[in-house]
């Protein structure tokens, strides 16, 4: 990956689409687009020199045509932060200096083969290594068998799967039991310390202030990830821009930025991308090596955030789910949009589909979160084998998850390729959220390997005896961690995050502001927080329909807005976070 800072220019300079101040890499086109590298497999983007000309001016109005017809998504999974690197942890046993180097050269081998999927081996436990285990103390070196012990010291657990360090439960009766405790231990493990949230909140404290310097009619709002908790630790931060006057989408505004934060110190290796659907710029903080994307003059990412905080407050179990898909997808790398992989918005989708739709939950049979062993099987059964990918679509429409025929899901047509995971956007009807995912076969073929593959292991490891089973992982074989050494303290209580605290804080303000609204019957319109008017009318074609489902939303949570006021006249209150309680 370039990185730029030789190239920039002093802050002094007034940035301009058309100076040569600013190196950039431009990407204006699906064909064109570089990710930014991913911690495993850096990828190089050439910078470039910004020089946009006015016959590329001209053209971008045909470009833009061409954008559309391909409905390119620009929104992304999230990208490791590059600086973390596999860092070895102690194991509680048997580890040695000898076995740690097997440990890094397989370590790198497995990494291989889970990109490459081919990791779906069942662990050999057998049937003969419970009888000669079987009078055998747990912990005692010398009396671990030896196959068992290269097994325990071959360097995976050492580093692969660091959340059963100091965390064995191996000794569960039911294995699927065994299953859930690894998968709570593998959340607290890669769950945030507090040094981490301070971190990403300075970071977009920094980045908000500087954005307000060059723009103090502009807010940065923060969706996504950061404003779900559902980041794992080298997620991007996606940010949003909004401003009064509405107009920060255009291509001069895109470059005036990056200008601006790279000049401040705030951005190394910046992309523009300007002319897709959504054009965004990406770089890199680089006190906190953190990715940054940064769309403009929209509010759907932020309403989702809301959205999917209630969706977590309402479903036990599925932060866990969400944090162990995205880092089972991560592993293979079928986490990447631009890649056809499943962006972490389709992951959020397809676990909370499942867990509202599995029949053992919606008839109480059993709980969330003292079955997501059970759970994390099942989830793979349904998207790797059962699913029908071809003429079902799954509808969030509302927030309400269903599953809707494909025929009857207009906007999806015409269907290019039937066999395809479609999703219906909570916010609007007519997006498919993953629509971008592409390579929708690898990942069936990822989720039904690793259903055959846990249950098989579940099965034998019934068999094992406890002192064989000792030191075994199986999560690991599903997923690995290989970033920088964790501790176990999910430290989210200690310290607030800024972005989820801000995101309530815009939606109250709407709220406030629409209550207000409500009294005007031209209906003219807060900004505060929704499309300026001015942009209303700027819309290209293929957003007119997002927009118009916004605004019909919009025009419903008003008249409910106006039917709860009169109510509230009748004695009732408001909700905590301002939202005036539906009657
Ligand atoms: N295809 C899409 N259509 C509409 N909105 C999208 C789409 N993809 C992403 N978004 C918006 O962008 C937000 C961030 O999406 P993203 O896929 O980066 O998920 P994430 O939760 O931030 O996961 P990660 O940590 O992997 O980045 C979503 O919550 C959603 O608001
Ligand atoms: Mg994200």
């Amino acid at each position: 990956m370039s990185t730029n800072n030789e190239n920039q220019p002093s802050r002094t300079n007034t940035p301009s689409p058309g100076s040569e101040a600013l190196r950039v890499n431009e990407i204006d086109n699906e064909n064109d687009f570089v990710p930014l590298s991913d911690s495993d497999d850096e990828e190089n983007s050439s910078a470039i020199n910004l020089q946009p000309t006015a016959s590329e001016i001209e053209l971008e109005k045909k470009e833009d045509a061409i954008e559309e017809a391909e409905a390119y998504d620009d929104y992304d999974g999230h990208f490791d932060n590059p600086t973390e690197s596999a860092t070895p942890v102690p194991v509680p046993i048997l580890a040695s200096e000898e076995n740690a180097t097997v440990a890094a050269e397989e370590n790198n081998d497995s990494s291989n083969e889970l990109a490459e999927n081919n990791d779906f081996i069942a662990f050999s436990s057998s049937e003969s290594e419970k009888d000669d285990n079987d009078d055998e103390t747990a912990g005692k070196k010398e009396e671990v068998p030896e196959k068992n012990e290269k097994e325990k010291v071959d360097g995976s657990i050492m580093t692969d799967f660091p959340w059963i360090v100091n965390h064995d439960h191996s000794r569960q009766k039911e294995v699927a039991d065994w299953l859930t405790l690894e998968i709570k231990d593998f959340v607290s493990y890669i769950s945030p310390s507090k040094n981490e949230i301070e971190s990403r909140n300075v970071t977009i404290r920094k980045i908000r202030e500087s954005v307000k310097e060059l723009w103090p009619d502009a807010d940065l709002h923060v969706f996504g990830s950061y404003a779900t908790d559902l980041y794992l630790p080298g997620s991007d931060i996606d940010c949003v821009i909004n401003s009064k006057s509405g107009d920060k989408d255009n291509r001069n505004a895109l470059y005036q930025l990056a200008n601006h934060l790279s000049n401040a110190g705030l951005a190394i290796d910046v992309e523009v991308i300007s002319k897709a659907r959504v054009p965004i710029i990406k770089f890199i903080e680089p006190e906190s090596k953190i990715h940054i994307d940064i769309s403009f003059e929209r509010t759907n990412g932020v309403d989702a955030a809301k959205l999917i905080r209630s969706w977590l407050d309402s479903t036990p179990g599925l932060r866990e789910l969400v944090l162990i898909v995205k880092q089972f997808l991560h592993a293979r790398k079928l986490n990447n949009v631009h890649t056809g992989g499943l962006g972490g918005f389709s992951i959020i989708c397809l676990v909370f589909s499942f867990l509202h739709t599995h029949p053992r939950i919606i008839t109480n049979e059993i709980l969330a979160k003292d079955n997501l062993g059970v759970l994390l099987i099942d989830f793979f059964e349904l998207y790797g084998k059962n699913f029908g990918y071809d003429d079902v679509a799954i509808s969030m429409l509302g927030g309400n998850p269903h599953y809707l025929p494909k025929r009857s899901w207009k906007a999806l047509h015409p269907i290019r390729n039937p066999f395809s995971l479609a999703i219906q956007d909570p916010g609007d009807g007519d997006n498919n959220i993953s629509r971008g995912s592409f390579n929708i076969r690898d990942i069936k073929k990822a989720f039904a390997g690793t259903f055959d593959m846990l249950t098989n292991q579940c099965f034998e490891l019934h068999e094992v005896s406890y002192e064989g089973r000792y030191g075994m992982s199986i999560l690991g074989s599903v997923i690995k961690y290989r970033g920088k050494q964790r501790n176990f303290k999910d430290e989210r209580k200690l310290v607030v995050n800024k972005a989820i605290a801000e995101n309530e804080e815009f939606h109250n303000k709407r709220s406030r502001s629409e209550m207000e609204d409500s009294h005007d019957t031209t209906l003219v319109g807060s900004n505060s927080g929704g499309e300026p008017d001015k942009k209303k009318q700027k819309r290209k074609k293929g957003q007119n329909t997002k927009e118009e489902g916004r605004k019909r939303l919009s025009r419903k949570e008003k008249k409910e807005k106006r039917k709860a006021k009169h109510a509230k006249k009748k004695a009732v209150v408001d909700s905590d976070d301002g939202y005036v309680p539906q009657v």
